[in-house]
């Protein structure tokens, strides 16, 4: 069963053995004018950005301009103090179990318990993504085959270097097949073999339908993984890039400076920025 964008089924997660469930989506992520403060300081205003099954979007930005928020938003761990977020058509901060069951993401730190070994953390990532024990311990040995994390599978979590823990993680965010992944600078701590695993998985989950939605702060990275790339700048989504397009760092940097002149000029500017 594919998966269409606006209104449309969503897929059972078959190897998970759970049941078929249907429900009305408009896009499988979606921010819609959502915006964020800390002690009154704005981090998102009017945050607005759909991705639809079969995409992959890459938010680039500044540090500090939201994108982290923006994610924590949609995997349910802040909520929005004004606009909407969905993720498959529901609220990620109530999330049912049969969404959350096509969902991945990772934001933050990747979810490794330091006292299991890689195996036994995928196996466990497997279970909380409704796989029987059986279909778990598989779906564990063929990630990390797919991470190539066999000379670690019986190290401690805690004992991982950093590029490790990260590929453990994402493999665990991904081994029930998800039909909406979120990654939160997937690739920072990666050796280039790591990137191109991730670059690839990212690849083959759109091709069978997942909408993924990736932050990052390489360019060249983001060229070579995102359909479209969409510029965050204090907090909002100012336009997007396409991924082909020549001299891509000067344009990011040419928006982001149009949009502080524009704010500039109309005093929207962000109080306390720097
Ligand atoms: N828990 C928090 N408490 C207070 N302020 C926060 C909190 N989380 C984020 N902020 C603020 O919100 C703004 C956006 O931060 P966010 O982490 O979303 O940016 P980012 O684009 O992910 O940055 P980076 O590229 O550095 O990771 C920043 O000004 C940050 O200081």
């Amino acid at each position: 069963m594919r998966w269409h964008a606006g209104r449309g089924r969503v897929p059972g997660v078959e190897a998970a053995g759970a049941v078929r469930t249907e429900c009305l989506v408009t896009a499988a992520l979606e921010l819609d004018g959502v915006s964020r403060a800390f002690a009154g300081r704005p981090a998102l205003e009017g945050f607005t950005l759909r991705v639809e099954p079969g995409e992959v979007v890459a938010i680039i930005g500044l540090n500090g301009a939201g994108k982290t928020t923006a994610m924590r938003i949609l995997v349910g761990r802040l909520t929005a103090d004004r606009g909407t977020a969905r993720v498959l058509g529901t609220d990620p901060a109530h999330l049912p179990r049969a969404a959350s069951l096509r969902f991945g993401h990772v934001v933050d730190t990747p979810l490794v318990y330091g006292e299991l070994t890689v195996r036994e953390n995928l196996r466990c990532a497997g279970r909380l993504h409704g796989f029987s024990a059986i279909g778990a311990a598989r779906a564990a040995e063929q990630a990390m085959s797919r991470f190539e994390l066999e000379p670690w599978a019986d190290v401690r979590g805690r004992a991982l270097s950093q590029g490790n823990r990260q590929r453990v993680g994402i493999a665990g965010a991904v081994l029930h097949r998800p039909m909406a992944l979120v990654l939160d600078e997937p690739t920072s701590a990666l050796d280039p073999r790591g990137v191109v695993i991730v670059r690839e998985l990212v690849r083959e989950l759109a091709v069978n339908s997942c909408a993924v939605l990736v932050s990052s702060h390489h360019l060249d990275e983001v060229a070579r993984i995102a359909d479209r790339i969409a510029v965050v700048h204090a907090g909002r989504v100012i336009g997007s890039l396409g991924p082909g397009e020549t001299n891509l760092e000067r344009r990011f940097f040419a928006m982001a400076l149009a949009d502080d002149e524009s704010r500039a000029a109309t005093g929207s500017v962000r109080d306390g920025r720097p």
